[in-house]
């Protein structure tokens, strides 16, 4: 591949992107070598800097384990240990790397998109309907942040972008009634797919959970299968609140999958695996940054590799 191609290419952006979680572990591991042997307590100091960048417990115990054992087996230097660690990740994330694929039998395939405030929802659902319009479905887009006029007019220019046809309300509207509107709209059209936006809300705010939990019944009264896909956009910044974020949207809305965004605000890139351990849940998309071009399909490889600056496979 030529330097200007890689230069523009996804998993450069991805590296850049990852390039805070990337160099503290790098310098953290370079740094193990300076003693004067490589031993148990090396390793547990390698697993403690595992556990800062949030890569989980588990996973850096494991981690650990696997250095521990090529220790004895060849000579390591900084490099080797951050293939290990590539490899380890990579192994933990392969089962959750899944695209998002909602039902073509479904009219309309319904997707959810749920998360906290700023968390990235507006620019998931513009990536989706992007990638959608390009595979020829009609889309229509449902406005069901009724609480914000900003959040509707940039959600609309996502929807010119992507062709859809847009349903909203007007500020303060009911959401679930916007949604039932949506719905009956996507089947009169004979859409294939009707994405929702949610206002964000936090987990423990309990009457905007229960708004979110009035959609979720709308929606099952005119499909029972619906929504085909609940994603929970989540911002990799909030580190391990990203795990309550999990749980209480999962118990309201039935979360199916995640996008992770931000990756590129934080040291702790880590956490995407240790919320990938913990619930097995697929990854379809993560983010590195405010473009389009930013927000990708997760490939789990690049992304373990880019996580400590290795080049790509
Ligand atoms: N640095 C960085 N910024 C991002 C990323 N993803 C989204 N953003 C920015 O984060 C802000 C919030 O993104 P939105 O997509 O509007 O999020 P939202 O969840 O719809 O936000 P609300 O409508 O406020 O609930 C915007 O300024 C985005 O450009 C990312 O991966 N990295």
């Amino acid at each position: 591949m030529s330097d200007i191609v890689e230069q523009d290419g996804w998993f450069s952006r991805l590296k850049r992107g990852l390039s805070k979680t990337s160099s503290s572990l790098t310098r953290g591991i370079a740094e193990l070598f300076t003693k004067e042997k490589f031993d148990a307590a090396t390793l547990d100091e390698l697993e403690d800097l595992l556990i800062q960048a949030d890569l989980g417990i588990a996973t850096a115990e494991r981690i650990a384990q696997a250095v521990g054992r090529a220790r004895h087996a060849k000579a390591l230097d900084g490099e080797s240990v951050r293939m290990i660690v590539a490899q380890e990740v990579a192994r933990v994330l392969a089962p959750v790397a899944k695209p998002l694929d909602p039902p073509e039998s479904a009219r309309p395939a319904v997707v959810l998109v749920v998360g906290v405030n700023g968390s990235g929802k507006t620019t998931t659902i513009g990536k989706i309907a992007e990638s959608y319009r390009t595979a020829g479905l009609k889309i229509v887009i449902a406005a069901g942040d009724t609480f914000r006029a900003a959040a509707v007019e940039q959600l609309a220019v996502w929807a010119r972008r992507a062709e859809a046809i847009f349903v909203s309300k007007e500020q303060g509207a009911d959401a679930a009634s916007l949604v039932y509107e949506a719905w009956r709209r996507a089947k009169d059209e004979d859409a294939d797919l009707l994405i929702i936006d949610t206002a964000g809300r936090l987990q423990n705010k309990a009457g905007l959970m229960a708004e979110l939990e009035k959609i979720v019944r709308v929606l099952k009264k005119l499909d029972p299968e619906a929504p085909h896909d609940c994603i929970l956009v989540l911002d990799a910044t909030t580190g391990q609140n990203a795990v309550s974020q999990v749980e209480a949207f999962g118990k309201v809305a039935g979360v199916t999958g995640l996008v992770m965004t931000k990756l590129d605000g934080t040291a702790r890139g880590g956490i995407l695996v240790a919320v990938a351990e913990r619930y097995g849940l697929p990854v379809h998309f993560i983010g590195v940054g405010e473009g389009v071009d930013d927000l990708e399909p997760f490939d789990p490889s690049d992304f373990s590799r880019a996580l400590v600056g290795l080049p790509q496979a």
